[in-house]
């Protein structure tokens, strides 16, 4: 993830200080200059980092420390508060309302993702009930317009656009009306980029904004400019009133300290990032949780959110109600591994973990875990329904398991290793075995009932040293209070380590 290294420096000098016996002056300016270090590293803006620093030393006070008060947490508290701060403008941008038309309209230097990220944008949206609509008005770049209607008609969003018109003002206006009447809810328009901050491009932008009289502007920002990015983000402002931020490519390995100079630069909130060159890899941006993760605290309630997403509500309780009974089969392994499947990237689940961060979890083990779960779910294609909703283990005998292996092209010892890994979780949930459920699925009851003692039970024991034992699991669960279900933890263990 981007800005991963920067998390893990910050850490690092946290952990650095904390083994000092004596909290003074001196250690803690040399764990802030460490992090200053980092930050400067990673392209945050040297002013930001600068203020960022005096603030900090304001914040803190030193004979809190001295008498005796957990030291780390209070300096990573202060941290963690200014560098939401640092990413949180203070006013929400706007956002539009189902059923009500918002014309939003997008800019960008050449490059930066902006057609891709209109898309996705449009796409988020339409899967939520929406009806958008997507303009081009890139007239600058020969094939823009054939890229937007490429991406649109894949994701069947409505679209408008010329072949022979080469004036985008004229291009958007017509869009937008075409799609007000149209009863469109979001109207996007695609501006043109340049691949340098110029004139033209700005002067186009102005005309063609003051045309559709857009609600929001959207600049969007490659994760990777680096130190420009205050710079280029402060030009665009002062151009057009960009409203809030998209960072794209955040799955790259860009050092990504520029996003953060953005938010400042144009004092607009992040409203989502792009994680990817797929359509749905795009994901709503919240400070906090984005924060927590980058120190390496976690994200529970983003961990939550993503397998409340994939699990479909209807199914929860059923399962739930099989879990607790013990009755954990093959194809509930089945169905686990297809919403760990959808969750996207192993490691950025795992990153939402408190502990996990990216540099715990390198990339190549994320494909490793991936290509695994594949291999075992083709070879769970070829079992018989008995043997899927089966708790007996003594049905899989040797003629069945020669079966499954040559039915899914497999080795033997491959199919045994998958028996061995439902063994594996089916141990664990005999554990979860009696855990009252609450009715309806009701998902926060069932945290209630889930004390830190269930919980050390199932988590692999390196995890649970990560989060600091017992000790720091309990506190784990009170901090993030709704700790997600049973069935939620079990999503860790199908892709994680053994
Ligand atoms: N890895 C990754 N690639 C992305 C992401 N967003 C966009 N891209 C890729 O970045 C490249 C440029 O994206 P475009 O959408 O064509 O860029 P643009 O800013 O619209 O360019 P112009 O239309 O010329 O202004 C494409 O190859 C996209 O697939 C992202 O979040 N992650």
């Amino acid at each position: 993830m981007v800005l991963a290294q920067l998390g893990g420096s910050i850490s690092r000098a946290l952990q650095q200080m904390s083994n000092a016996t004596i909290i003074d002056e001196k250690v803690l300016n040399e764990c802030l200059n460490e992090i200053t270090r980092a930050l400067l590293q990673s392209d945050v803006q040297f002013k930001l980092v600068r203020d960022m620093q005096t603030n900090i030393k304001n914040i803190i006070n030193l004979d809190d420390l001295a008498a005796g008060h957990n030291k780390r947490r209070i300096i990573q508290q202060a941290i963690f508060n200014e560098l939401c701060k640092m990413l949180d403008p203070g006013k929400p941008s706007f956002t539009p309302k189902k059923g009500k038309t918002s014309v939003i309209m997008f800019v960008g230097l050449q490059g930066s993702g902006k057609t891709t990220t209109c898309t996705k944008y449009a796409y988020y949206h339409q899967k939520k009930g929406w009806k958008p609509a997507l303009v081009c008005a890139d007239t600058f770049r020969a094939g823009a317009f054939d890229q937007l209607k490429q991406n649109a008609t894949k994701a069947k969003i409505p679209f408008y656009g010329s072949y022979t018109e080469s004036d985008p003002v004229k291009i958007a206006v017509d869009g937008v009306d075409t799609f007000k009447k149209d009863n469109h809810d979001l109207i996007i328009v695609d501006t043109s980029g340049r691949h340098k901050q110029e004139a033209s491009l700005f002067e186009e932008m102005r005309q063609v904004a003051e045309a559709t009289n857009p609600d929001l502007v959207v600049f969007v920002m490659d994760s990777s400019i680096g130190q420009a990015a205050f710079d280029q983000a402060q030009a665009f402002k002062q151009s057009v009133s960009v409203g809030s931020v998209i960072v794209t490519k955040m799955d790259g390995h860009a050092k990504g300290g520029g996003a953060l100079s953005a938010v400042a630069a144009t004092k607009s909130p992040v409203i989502f990032i792009g994680t990817g060159e797929h359509m749905d890899e795009f994901e709503v941006f919240d400070v906090k949780p984005f924060v927590s993760r980058l120190l390496g605290m976690g994200d529970w309630s983003g961990f939550m959110d993503k397998i409340q997403e994939v699990v479909p509500m209807d199914q929860q309780p059923e399962l739930l109600q099989k879990l607790s009974e013990g009755n954990f089969t093959l194809r509930i392994m089945y169905e686990q591994f297809q919403n760990l499947l959808k969750m996207g990237p192993i490691g950025q689940v795992f990153s939402m973990l408190p502990g996990f961060s990216q540099e715990l979890m390198p990339q190549g083990r994320e494909k490793e875990s991936q290509a695994k779960i594949k291999r075992y779910m083709t070879m769970m294609d070829s079992m018989t329904n008995e043997e899927l909703d089966s708790t007996n283990p003594k049905l899989m005998n040797e003629s069945r398991i020669m079966r499954i292996a040559r039915g899914s092209g497999r080795q033997v010892r491959d199919v045994m290793e998958m028996l061995e890994e439902y063994k594996r979780l089916a141990k664990i949930w005999s554990k979860m075995k009696g855990l009252k459920i609450p009715k309806k699925g009701d998902m926060s009851a069932l945290s209630r009932n889930m004390n830190a003692q269930h919980m050390s039970k199932v988590l692999p024991p390196q995890m649970l040293k990560q989060i600091g034992g017992m000790g720091g699991l309990q506190s784990l669960m009170k901090q993030m209070g709704n700790m997600g279900s049973a069935k939620d933890m079990m999503g860790m263990f199908g892709g994680g380590d053994k």
